[in-house]
C-alpha cells in the first residue's frame, strides 16, 4: 500500500532489489534505478532520496549532481564506508543504515566461513567427488574449533554475536579493539581476554575473525607485517570489509604457507577482477559479500531502509542514522 504523502517520492537507487524486495520499494515510493547514482536524464520531479542497495559510491560530488535536491541518503546495510558521511552531513543530508538487524546473519556467515576452514569443507566436498578416492583416507587432518583460542577484532554487535556463537563451539574468547569491554561483557563471553594490541591478539589466536568496519584507521590493518605475527597455521576470517587487509599480502602469505587460511565475505574490490592474486591463492575461501543475504534479513533490512527514508522525509527521527544527530546541532 502506498504511504500516504511519499508515494510520489522519487527514489535513486544503484541497482534493483529482487523482485520480492522491490516490490515493497515500489508501492512507497517512485524509484528509478541509475547504476552510479548518475542524475537519470528527464526525471519527473527531483530526486529526494538516495536508496544505496549495491554499494556504489555516494560523494559529495554524486550529491552535487543532483543539484542539491537530495534530503536523504538510505543505505541497505550498516557498514557505509562507500558513502562520505562528512559530504552529506556538510549539505543537510541525512544518512540511514540498518544496524542490529543484521547481525545474526552476518554472525553466522563469519562462522560459516570459520567452520569450513577449519574442517576443510570446500576442500572434501571436492575430495568426495574425485574418482581416484576408493577408500576413507584416513590421512584427512583438519583443525577444531573445541580448544581453540578464537580472537575478535571489533567487539561490536557482530563481534559479540560471533563470540557468543565460538563460545558455544567450545572456543575461548579474546578480543582487540580500543576500550576494554565492560566486565560483564567479558564475563559474558567466558572470561574474554582483551589484548590491548593487535599483535597481541594475532599472536595469541588460532582464528582470527575480522569484525571492524573499515575507517582511516582501520584501513590495511593487516598486511605483512601483521600476518608474520599470527600462530602457525593461524586462518583469518573477514566479514568487515576486503580493504582491511592487504590481499596481495594475504595472498603471499598463502601461498608460501605462512598463514594457515583466508576466508572471506568481502574483497576490495567486489567482485575482485579475473586473477586477482587472492582467487589464485591456496587455502582461501570467498564468498561474494552475502553475510547478511538471508531472506528474513535482507527483509528486515529494507524495512528499516524505508522506515528511515520516511521518517527523514517527514522531518521525525530517524530509527537508525549515523549523523542525524550531528546535523540537528548544526541547524539548532
Ligand atoms: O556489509 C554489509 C553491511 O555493512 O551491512
Amino acid at each position: 500500500m502506498a504511504a500516504s504523502g511519499t508515494s510520489r517520492v522519487l527514489v535513486v537507487q544503484d541497482a534493483a532489489f529482487p523482485a520480492e524486495l522491490q516490490a515493497a520499494v515500489d508501492a512507497r515510493f517512485r524509484p528509478v534505478i541509475s547504476p552510479g547514482f548518475a542524475p537519470p536524464p528527464g526525471l519527473p520531479e527531483p530526486a529526494q532520496v538516495l536508496l544505496s542497495a549495491s554499494h556504489d559510491a555516494v560523494t559529495g560530488d554524486v550529491l552535487d549532481a543532483f543539484g542539491g535536491t537530495i534530503k536523504v541518503v538510505s543505505n541497505f546495510g550498516v557498514g557505509y564506508d562507500h558513502i562520505d558521511e562528512a559530504a552529506c552531513t556538510e549539505r543537510g543530508v541525512l544518512l540511514g543504515n540498518t544496524p542490529n538487524v543484521l547481525t545474526a546473519a552476518t554472525a553466522e556467515m563469519a562462522l560459516a566461513l570459520l567452520l569450513a576452514h577449519a574442517r576443510r569443507v570446500v576442500e572434501g566436498d571436492a575430495r568426495s567427488r574425485d574418482p581416484s578416492l576408493t577408500r576413507i583416507d584416513t590421512s584427512w587432518m583438519s583443525k577444531q574449533v573445541a580448544g581453540s583460542t578464537v580472537g575478535i577484532v571489533g567487539l561490536g554487535r557482530i563481534g559479540h554475536a560471533v563470540a557468543t556463537r565460538c563460545l558455544a563451539f567450545g572456543a575461548s574468547i579474546a578480543y582487540h579493539q580500543r576500550h576494554r569491554a565492560p566486565p560483564d561483557q567479558e564475563a559474558s563471553l567466558g572470561d574474554a581476554a582483551w589484548c590491548e594490541t593487535l599483535h597481541a591478539l594475532l599472536a595469541s589466536s588460532d582464528f582470527v575473525v575480522l569484525c571492524c568496519s573499515c575507517t582511516a584507521e582501520t584501513r590495511g590493518l593487516i598486511s605483512s607485517a601483521q600476518l608474520s605475527c599470527m600462530r602457525p597455521g593461524a586462518v583469518l576470517v573477514n566479514v568487515g570489509r576486503g580493504a582491511l587487509v592487504d590481499q596481495e599480502a594475504v595472498a603471499l602469505a598463502l601461498e608460501r604457507g605462512a598463514l594457515g587460511g583466508y576466508a572471506t565475505d568481502v574483497t576490495d574490490p567486489e567482485p575482485l577482477p579475473e586473477g586477482h592474486a587472492l582467487l589464485r591463492a591456496p587455502r582461501c575461501i570467498i564468498t561474494p559479500h552475502t553475510g547478511s543475504a538471508t531472506v528474513r534479513t535482507r527483509k528486515a533490512m529494507l524495512d528499516l531502509a524505508l522506515a528511515n527514508i520516511a521518517a527523514a522525509l517527514a522531518s521525525s527521527t530517524m530509527p537508525a542514522s549515523p549523523n542525524q544527530d550531528a546535523l540537528a546541532s548544526k541547524t539548532a
